[in-house]
């Protein structure tokens, strides 16, 4: 069964990786919490852990500091190699704008580029109340991953703000944007090593991930009596992802599971649908799965690769008052970020949902 190593890198990353951890993910799925600060890292639950760093840093963070963070990775190359080295597809995830994840991410791709993995990369970019300089830092820090990984998926934490409206609790808007890499991975262990009607193997994923830029991502169901096109829809636009340009993208992977009463039709209307939005020359591959006991008529799962840079969005929905004003570096700071109850959300949770048949699979045995 192909191996998916993710790598939770800094605070952020870590707090992924902790509630990754308690998310029953397939066994073929691997954990790994890397970061400078050996307290926060201790604190996180993962298969394994990698003090980055330790010269550099003493164990104490990066400060904020990008050039920190990219000296600590530098320093424990061997290590982070190591762990990489039998993946299949190697996933990471940081938050953007500190030290710790903005200065060591690109070069945690950059390693595995080098033993030819093909590198998925969720990252989320700064409150606009962080302050223009943990903005900048960000910004800089995607330039540079986007020249490392393969597929990038960015996530702006003001769009939790947007969606989840003002009186979300940070722990539960930061809940949900981490379980967009959750969704992913259910997706793609799942599909990848599950048998289906029209299969899609490894290769299809490596072939739609390799493509340079970045990614969309997003999972639907379609109940009885739902839009076919409207369901695919939403699962091309999570509205929690960055404004990405859909007609950009090279190539999609899309994995529909279906009840055996799927028609024709509605398998090529899929299709149609999803080739609409995309370039004509795009690469579309479609895998379908039987499921007869679906609670849903059809789950659908896509993702969008090799999108163009998109303009960065020049409006800063909340102002920046100054980089001290509201501290979430120090708040998140917190060792082990606990896994809150579900929350209450504006939009159509059940669209976004882990699909059924992902939630209700049993571990593969070995
Ligand atoms: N969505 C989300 N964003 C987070 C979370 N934790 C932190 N952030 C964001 O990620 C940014 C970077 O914070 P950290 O990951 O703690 O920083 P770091 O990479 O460990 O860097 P240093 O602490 O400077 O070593 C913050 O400015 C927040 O915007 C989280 O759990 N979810």
């Amino acid at each position: 069964m192909p191996k998916l190593t993710v790598l939770g890198v800094g605070g952020c990353g870590c707090n992924t990786i902790n509630q990754l951890s308690h998310a029953n993910l397939p066994p073929s799925v691997e954990l790994v919490s890397v970061n400078t600060d050996a307290q926060a890292m201790a604190a996180t639950s993962s298969h394994a852990r990698i003090q980055i760093g330790p010269q550099t840093t003493r164990g104490l963070g990066a400060g904020a500091k990008p050039d920190v963070g990219c000296a600590a990775a530098i320093e424990s190359a061997q290590e982070l190699s190591q762990q990489m080295q039998h993946a299949d597809i190697v996933f990471l995830t940081a938050g953007l704008g500190g030290g710790t994840g903005t200065g060591a991410l690109p070069q945690v791709a950059r390693l595995a580029q080098e033993l030819s993995k093909p590198v998925i990369a969720v990252v989320t970019m700064p409150f606009s109340f962080e302050g223009q300089h943990r903005k900048a830092n960000a910004e800089t820090g995607l330039q540079a991953l986007l020249e490392s990984a393969n597929a990038v998926i960015v996530l702006p934490n003001d769009k939790l703000a947007e969606v989840l409206g003002t009186k979300v609790t940070l722990l539960n808007a930061f809940k949900e944007s981490n379980k967009i890499l959750q969704d992913v991975l259910f997706g793609l262990a799942t599909t990848i090593s599950q048998a289906g009607l029209i299969n899609i193997d490894l290769n299809d994923f490596i072939s739609v991930i390799s493509r340079q830029g970045r990614a969309a991502m997003g999972v639907s169901n379609l109940k009885a009596d739902d839009d076919l096109v409207s369901a695919v829809k939403r699962a091309m636009q999570h509205p929690l992802l960055d404004n990405i340009q859909l007609n950009q993208a090279q190539a999609a992977i899309v994995s529909v599971v279906a009840k055996d009463t799927i028609e024709l039709s509605q398998y090529n209307q899929i299709g149609a649908t999803v080739h609409e939005q995309l370039p004509k020359d795009a690469l579309v591959i479609i895998g379908l799965t039987i499921n007869p006991d679906l609670e849903s008529e059809l789950e659908i799962m896509v993702i969008a690769t090799g999108i163009g840079f998109a303009q960065p969005e020049i409006q800063d929905p909340i102002p920046a008052v100054n980089d001290n004003y509201i501290n979430v570096h120090n708040f998140i700071k917190r060792p082990a970020l606990h896994v809150p109850e579900p929350l209450q959300t504006k939009y159509d949770v059940d669209n976004l949902q882990i699909p059924t048949y992902l939630r209700q699979q049993k571990p593969p045995t070995h």
